[in-house]
C-alpha cells in the first residue's frame, strides 16, 4: 500500500511515530464500530486530506490484521467509507471541486449536506446509524480545546464519537506527510492559503507574500513553505465589519491599528504570590503594568493578588477571561511545587497541561542538563490554547494562553524588558490606541461647589468618566505629558460653562473616550481644583474644537495654554 510504504521508507522518525499513532487510533475505531456506522468528515482541506490517506492506510492495516485482506490492491487503494461533506455557497470553488474529484478517485460514499453542522448531523443521525465520525481536527484549532483522540460530541449535539487521529499533529507534520506520500491536495495551498475557511473569511497568508514590482499582482509561496506553524491561521480574517458595528478582528485576535481609533481595550492584572499576601514583599510589577497599559490607551479594569493555589488562580481568571481583551498574569511560575499559575490557567480554560516540545527545547538551552526532574514541569503548558511569542532579546519566549499573557517578570527591570519585547513583536497583542490628548483646565471652585455639576455631567454623558487625582500627582504627570495644557491657579473657570459646553458639543456624544479628571486637593483645602480633560481624538481634532474659545472663562485673562 503506497502510503504505508512511503512512510516506512522515509527518513523522518517523527513522522513515522505520528503515522503509527494515527493509524493505531483508526484501527481501534474500525475494531470498535461497524464500518457502515462510521463516517469521515471530509472537506477538501489539508487536514482532512491527510486524514483521508491515513484512513486508507489504516483500513488496509486493519484488514490485514483481521486476516480479511484479499490481496486485491484495488480494494485497498480505495476506502469506501461513508463520507460527509457540508457544502455551502461560501465554499471556495477550488475546495468544492477538489472534494468531489477526490471522493470519486477513492470511491468515497459522499453524502453532501447543505445544512449547518449541527442541524446536518441531527438529520444524518436520524437517517443513518452513525456511531463515530472521523475528523481532521488538530490541537491548536479553535474547536480542539479539551478534545482527546476519542471525544464524545458536546452537550447539545447529537450523540456520536468524534475520532481525531491527527489531534497531536503539527502544521509541519501535516506537510511532511503530504509531501512524503506525494498525495494530491487542493490547489489553493499552492497559492499561499494555509488554512481554509469560507470565501468571506480566508485570505492567502501574508507571511508567504512575495514582494511584487509595481503594477504586478501579488503572488504567494506555497503553504508548505510556511516555516512557523503558529501563523497557520494568519490568513483567517473576520471580514467584513459585522452589522452590529463590531470592529473586524483578525483570526489571531488582533485588531488592525486603523480600525480601533474609537474603541478602548481593557486589561486585568493578576499577581500570584503568597509572599505579597503575607506583606513580606511589596508588589510593584502590577503597578508598573498599569502605567504602561494606560500609556498605550488601555483601560485597566481589575487588579488582584491571589495566593499560590490553582483554584484561586483559576477562579480569578474565570471571572475575567470573557470580560477583558487581555489579562496579565505573573508570579507562581517555575519548578517549585507552589508554582501553579499555569495549572490555574489550564483549569480556567478547561484544558490539560501538556509537555510543549518547543518550549522544552528553549529551557534546555537555558538550563542545560539542569532541565530535568522537577524542572520539566516548566515545559508543561496549557494544551491547545498556548502561543509562544518569540523575541531575539529573550532567552525563552513569552507565553500567551488564549487572552492571558503570562509574564515571568519578578521585578520592574524584568518587566520593562519583557514589555518592550512584547511591544516590538509583529503580532503584539498590545495594540496602541490613538494617542490620548490631555488638556488641563483649572478652577478656583472647590470640589464641594462643582460636585453637583459633575454628577449631572456624568448622568448626561455616560461615556465621560470623571475621576479624581491627588494634586501631588498633577505636576509630575503634567510635566511628562507633551500635550498637557496647564491651567494655573489664578485662572478662574466658570464650571457651569464647562458643563453647558460639554453638553452642547456633539463630539462628546461620540464613542470617543472622554475622561474628566478632577485634580483636586480635598474639599477642606483652600487651594484650587483642576479639571483635566482627556480624550482620544487627534491633536488636530482638539485644535478644531478650539476649547479656549468655546469654554468661556469667568476671568478676564481666560485660560492659559502651554503645549
Ligand atoms: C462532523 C462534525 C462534528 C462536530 N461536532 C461538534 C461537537 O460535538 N461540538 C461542537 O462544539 N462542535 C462540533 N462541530 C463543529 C466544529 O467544532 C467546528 O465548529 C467546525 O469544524 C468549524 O471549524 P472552523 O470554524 O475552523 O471552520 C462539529 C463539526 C463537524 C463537521
Ligand atoms: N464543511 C465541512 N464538511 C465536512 N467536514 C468538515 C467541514 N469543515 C470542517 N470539517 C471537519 O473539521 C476538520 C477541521 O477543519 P479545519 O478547517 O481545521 O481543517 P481542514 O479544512 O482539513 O484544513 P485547513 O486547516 O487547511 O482548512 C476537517 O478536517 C474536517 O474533518
Ligand atoms: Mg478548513
Amino acid at each position: 500500500m503506497e502510503i504505508d510504504s512511503a512512510i516506512r521508507n522515509c527518513s523522518d522518525p517523527r513522522l513515522q511515530i505520528k503515522y503509527q499513532n494515527a493509524t493505531y487510533v483508526i484501527r481501534r475505531a474500525f475494531a470498535l464500530y461497524e464500518f457502515q456506522q462510521v463516517a469521515f468528515s471530509f472537506n477538501g482541506g489539508k487536514d482532512s486530506t491527510v486524514l483521508l490517506h491515513l484512513l486508507r492506510a489504516g483500513y488496509f492495516l486493519y484488514q490485514k490484521e483481521m486476516g480479511s485482506f484479499n490481496g486485491n490492491m484495488d480494494s485497498v487503494l480505495k476506502c469506501p467509507i461513508r463520507t460527509i461533506y457540508f457544502e455551502t455557497t461560501s465554499t471556495f470553488p477550488e475546495i468544492n471541486s477538489f472534494t468531489h474529484e477526490t471522493a470519486a478517485s477513492y470511491d468515497l460514499q459522499l453524502d453532501i449536506i447543505r445544512l449547518d453542522f449541527k442541524s446536518g448531523l441531527v438529520a444524518l443521525l436520524k437517517e443513518k446509524t452513525t456511531e463515530a465520525i472521523f475528523l481532521g481536527t488538530r490541537i491548536g484549532d479553535p474547536n480542539a480545546v479539551g478534545q482527546e483522540q476519542f471525544s464524545p460530541s458536546s452537550d447539545g449535539w447529537p450523540p456520536f464519537m468524534r475520532v481525531n487521529p491527527i489531534l497531536d499533529w503539527s502544521y509541519r507534520d501535516v506537510w511532511a506527510f503530504i509531501l512524503t506520500c506525494k498525495v494530491p491536495y487542493c490547489i489553493l495551498y499552492d497559492k499561499g492559503y494555509t488554512s481554509i475557511g469560507s470565501i468571506y473569511d480566508t485570505d492567502p497568508n501574508a507571511s508567504l507574500c512575495i514582494p511584487h514590482h509595481s503594477g504586478n499582482k501579488e503572488t504567494f509561496k506555497p503553504a508548505y513553505l510556511l516555516s512557523d506553524g503558529r501563523l497557520e491561521r494568519a490568513g483567517r480574517v473576520k471580514k467584513p465589519a459585522s452589522k452590529n458595528g463590531n470592529v473586524p478582528i483578525m483570526s489571531n485576535g488582533l485588531m488592525n491599528v486603523n480600525q480601533h481609533q474609537n474603541c478602548s481595550f481593557s486589561a486585568s492584572i493578576i499577581a500570584v504570590g503568597d509572599e505579597v499576601l503575607y506583606g513580606s514583599e511589596k508588589e510593584q510589577v502590577g503597578a508598573m503594568l498599569c502605567k504602561k497599559l494606560k500609556a498605550l490607551g488601555w483601560r485597566v479594569a481589575h487588579i488582584a493578588v491571589v495566593g499560590n493555589d490553582i483554584d484561586f488562580v483559576a477562579d480569578e481568571l474565570e471571572h475575567r477571561k470573557d470580560k477583558d481583551d487581555l489579562i496579565f498574569l505573573f508570579g507562581g511560575l517555575g519548578p517549585l511545587h507552589s508554582d501553579v499559575s499555569l495549572a490555574g490557567v489550564a483549569k480556567a480554560f478547561g484544558v490539560r497541561l501538556a509537555p510543549d516540545e518547543e518550549f522544552e527545547e528553549y529551557l534546555r538551552h537555558l538550563l542545560g542538563n539542569n532541565c530535568t526532574g522537577n524542572r520539566n514541569k516548566m515545559a508543561l503548558l496549557p494544551e491547545g490554547i498556548t502561543e509562544l511569542l518569540h523575541h531575539d532579546s529573550l532567552p525563552v519566549p513569552l507565553i500567551k494562553c488564549s487572552n492571558v499573557m503570562v509574564l515571568s517578570a519578578t521585578n520592574i527591570s524584568e518587566l520593562k524588558k519583557q514589555w518592550d519585547c512584547l511591544l516590538q513583536l509583529p503580532s503584539s497583542p498590545l495594540v496602541q490606541v490613538a494617542p490620548f490628548i490631555s488638556k488641563q483646565l483649572s478652577t478656583m471652585l472647590s470640589d464641594v461647589e462643582i460636585a453637583d455639576g459633575l454628577s449631572q455631567l456624568s448622568r448626561t454623558f455616560p461615556d465621560i468618566y470623571i475621576g479624581k487625582m491627588m494634586s501631588s500627582q498633577v505636576q509630575s504627570r503634567a510635566s511628562h505629558n507633551k500635550f498637557c495644557w496647564k491651567g494655573s491657579c489664578e485662572n478662574r473657570l466658570c464650571f457651569a460653562d464647562v458643563v453647558s459646553e460639554v453638553r452642547r458639543r456633539s463630539i462628546f456624544r461620540t464613542k470617543q473616550r472622554v475622561i474628566l479628571f478632577m485634580l483636586s486637593p480635598s474639599f477642606h483645602s483652600s487651594s484650587s481644583s483642576n479639571l483635566r480633560i482627556i480624550w482620544s481624538p487627534t491633536e488636530t481634532a482638539w485644535r478644531d474644537i478650539d476649547i479656549k474659545k468655546r469654554i468661556r472663562v469667568a476671568t478676564s485673562e481666560g485660560v492659559k495654554e502651554e503645549c
